[in-house]
């Protein structure tokens, strides 16, 4: 009998004898293509005709641009399902594909402590204003001339969460281990225990009493840009924001102004509008903390990541559906 095959778009870095099992129940192929162009055509060609699942890095998208619904049209129909290897999957159209039947996963939970952990060590950062003397240190002039302004301590502060789903809500509980109290708003309320009794607020009181903005929600339609210049204006004067979710969630033009201003006092980012491109607004400033989207950037969480999505695979050709959903196909 002949194994369904499996698409490989992207690399397998640590799960390799997870990876091997999927041999065991298909064939896995990967594409020649090395651009958006390329990989059009070998669709095209018919070469991934038989393909019923893939496995897709953030990566991939190098090779395949975004998974869009011009890229979904021509995605051969024999291709059910799409597993993700990330917790958001903004580069991927669920509406284009689930119109033309494909069922996609992510990755939820193996991230959460990686990425709450970034989220940590860049609201410590931005709150003691680290950056400016780590830099000076390099540049043979200890804490800087003049030194830095003192930084403030997390005790005692407000933060407020913005997006409560599995990082907002592991955030919750490092941020009150360094003495903070925390507020969140979402699309609907938590249960008690689910937010741990942390405050549920309107987003506009979230804006307007938090001394520190976590921004952890994924970026879609409606939250593009949520964080913009009439936002900035509602929060509390010296706010610090931190984004670990998706730099567009923001508009980074106007955070730029908001900083230049001192209406926010400094911010943590892991992610950015344009990546790998970096407003120069950002990087003249020698004040907030920058990290290359290296959330998830371990490899505990790598390793764990993998395997989810290899499981997911896994669950498709085994079962015909997958482990981990997108929310917008839950029901389906
Ligand atoms: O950015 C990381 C992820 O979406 O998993």
């Amino acid at each position: 009998m002949t194994k369904p095959q499996v698409l490989l778009l992207g690399e397998i870095d640590h799960a390799h004898k997870a990876w091997a099992s999927i041999s065991e129940i298909a064939d896995v192929i990967e594409p020649k293509a090395r651009s958006r162009e390329e990989f059009i055509k070998e669709c095209e060609s018919g070469a991934f005709d038989k393909v019923v699942a893939t496995y897709r890095t953030f990566q991939s998208v190098a090779i395949t641009g975004l998974i869009d619904e011009a890229l979904v049209k021509i995605l051969p129909k024999s291709l059910k399902f799409i597993a993700h290897n990330g917790a958001g999957y903004d580069q991927i159209d669920v509406h284009a594909c689930t119109a033309h039947d494909i069922r996609v996963s992510n990755v939820p939970t193996a991230v959460d402590d990686a990425t709450a952990d970034t989220n940590m060590f860049l609201i410590l950062g931005a709150l003691r204003g680290f950056n400016t003397s780590m830099m000076a240190l390099r540049n043979g002039h200890w804490k800087g001339s003049p030194p830095p302004p003192l930084g403030h301590d997390p005790q005692g502060k407000v933060l407020g969460i913005l997006g409560m789903g599995g990082i907002g809500r592991n955030l919750k509980k490092k941020a009150e281990a360094f003495g903070m109290t925390v507020q969140y708003y979402n699309r609907s309320k938590l249960s008690e225990e689910l937010s741990g009794g942390a405050k549920y607020v309107s987003f506009e009181e979230l804006l307007k009493t938090s001394d520190i903005l976590s921004l952890n929600l994924p970026l879609n339609k409606q939250t593009r840009h949520i964080i913009s210049t009439k936002e900035f204006e509602q929060m509390k004067k010296g706010v610090v924001i931190i984004n670990t979710a998706r730099g567009a969630v923001m508009d980074e033009a106007a955070l730029v102004v908001a900083l230049e201003k001192g209406q926010v006092w400094s911010c943590g980012l892991d992610v950015f509008e344009e990546e790998p491109k970096v407003h120069s607004g950002l990087i003249a400033n020698p004040h907030v903390m920058l990290v290359p989207h290296m959330g998830t950037w371990t490899v505990e969480t790598q390793t764990k990541m993998e395997i989810w999505c290899i499981d997911n695979v896994r669950s498709a050709i085994e079962k015909g559906k997958l482990m981990s959903p997108v929310g917008e196909q839950k029901d389906m």
